[in-house]
């Protein structure tokens, strides 16, 4: 047994593959074209916003402490102009929203605490005070404050900040491109009828579609051939075309098992087994540039090492932090039992009446079970040991998909109810 067949626990994995990636190169993009991209340099205010004290309500614009009994409307100050009057005691100027405060103004009274007599506006509002439905120069943001760190995907927010700014050209990183290829001689394409022993190869259809959630640019997915000459050669094709290729099957140690011996063959391997349920057999090997991820054949092992590895190996890839996904602490509703590796059970986690995470598993947990993905927005943590997880003990649960509250109860949305 050499030291990469020794079942290497995720983490010790992970290490290896932070180790071993590189960073990939920084690309210029126009503003439009950024979104869900990883911002390559921090994003810095050059100003402060707004640039000048606004309106936050439409009124009238006036001193806060000026007891004139009724005020002369002196300019109307609109959004998006800036009209040259000052305001003084006995005087006021209309406003609208998000227009600048002129001259001598302190404070905004709404339209609705006032009176408007021709030229004239009475103040209906007893206290004003200064600043009030004022928004004062640099409130939103300062000059020279770090606004959006390196490494965060441009949302919607995130591309609105820099819209604001002024930045039409954005630094990201360069998406990783991604290779996807299934193998094994019992593989046909979903529109085919399976023959005997024949199954239809799900694994392509997954691997696509969770690199691309994962920021990546598939350039290329299909089926491998039969023989190890011609799988040889397509590997070795979509590694000098691809930052990542992903494989499945044909990683454990069947006879037929292509995978491990054209790595070994053709690359450095990293390793290839794992102390982690699903996804026991799971190959990391460099490829010239290339690193390639061979993953297991079985659906859910396929899905989940993407997820705990590939996904990883992305995130630092591109300089997407947090690299690593923090886990949370989970309440277990039902007993749940352990197996000989640490487990990746996937599961169902709500926030109770208290705030308290609960979980539970989403039932037989095969690695052939694609349904025990369906509706599992975690992975439940369950490291081996010789007795029962008991209903009501604490665990850790990487989260995947968002979590909501209790299904049933008060459930309606009200805000603040
Ligand atoms: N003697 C041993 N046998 C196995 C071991 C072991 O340690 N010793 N490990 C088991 C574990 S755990 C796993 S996981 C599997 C992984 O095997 P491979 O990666 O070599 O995958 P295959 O044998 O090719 O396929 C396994 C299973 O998955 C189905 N499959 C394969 N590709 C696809 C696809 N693209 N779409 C849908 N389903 C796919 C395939 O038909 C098999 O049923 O090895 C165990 N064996
Ligand atoms: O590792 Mo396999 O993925 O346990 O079934």
């Amino acid at each position: 047994m050499t030291v990469t067949d020794r079942l290497l626990p995720p983490t010790q994995a992970i290490e290896i593959i932070l180790r071993e990636v590189r960073r990939l190169p920084v690309e210029v993009v126009p503003l439009a074209e950024a979104g869900d991209r990883v911002l390559a340099e921090p994003l810095v205010a050059d100003q402060d916003l707004p640039p000048f004290p606004a309106a936050t309500m439409d009124g009238f614009a006036v001193i806060h402490d000026d007891t004139s009994p009724w005020r002369e409307i002196i300019a109307d100050q609109f959004a998006g102009q800036v009209v040259d009057v000052e305001v003084t005691p006995g005087t006021a100027a209309r406003i609208t929203t998000g227009a600048p405060l002129p001259r001598g103004a302190d404070a905004v009274v709404p339209v609705e605490r006032t009176e408007v007599r021709d030229d004239h506006v009475i103040i209906l509002q007893d206290d004003v005070r200064p600043g009030e439905n004022v928004r004062p120069v640099g409130a939103d943001l300062r000059r020279g404050e770090v606004l959006i760190p390196a490494g965060t995907v441009i949302g919607p927010a995130e591309i609105g900040l820099l819209a604001s700014l002024g930045r039409a050209q954005v630094a990201v990183s360069r998406r990783p491109r991604v290779s996807v290829l299934s193998t094994g001689d019992e593989l046909v394409d979903p529109d085919q009828e399976p023959g005997p022993g024949q199954i239809r190869d799900s694994n392509r259809f997954s691997l696509v579609v969770a690199a691309r959630r994962a920021g990546a640019d598939v350039v290329w997915s299909g089926r491998g051939p039969d023989d190890a000459e011609s799988l040889r050669r397509v590997l070795l094709e979509r590694c000098a075309e691809s930052d990542v290729v992903l494989t499945s099957g044909g990683v454990s140690v069947g006879e037929k098992d292509l995978i491990t011996r054209i790595l070994d063959d053709i690359g450095t391997v990293h390793f290839r087994r794992l102390f982690m349920k699903p996804g026991k057999p799971f190959h990391f090997a460099s490829v010239g540039q290339a690193y390639v991820f061979g993953l297991p054949g079985n659906p859910v092992s396929a899905i989940v090492g993407f997820e705990i590895l590939v996904a990883t190996a992305l995130r630092a890839m591109t300089g997407q932090q947090p690299v690593l996904p923090r886990p949370v602490t989970v309440v277990l509703e039902h007993d749940v039992e352990s197996g000989d590796r640490i487990e990746y059970q996937r599961g169902v986690v709500w926030a109770d009446g208290e705030g308290v995470l609960r979980a539970r598993n989403t039932g037989s947990q095969s690695s052939a079970r694609l349904m025990s993905l369906i509706g599992a927005n975690a992975f439940l943590l369950i490291p081996p040991r010789d007795r029962l997880y008991r209903a009501g003990e604490r665990v850790r649960a990487i989260i995947r998909e968002p979590i909501e509250g209790q299904p049933e109860g008060d459930g309606g949305w009200e805000p603040g109810g």
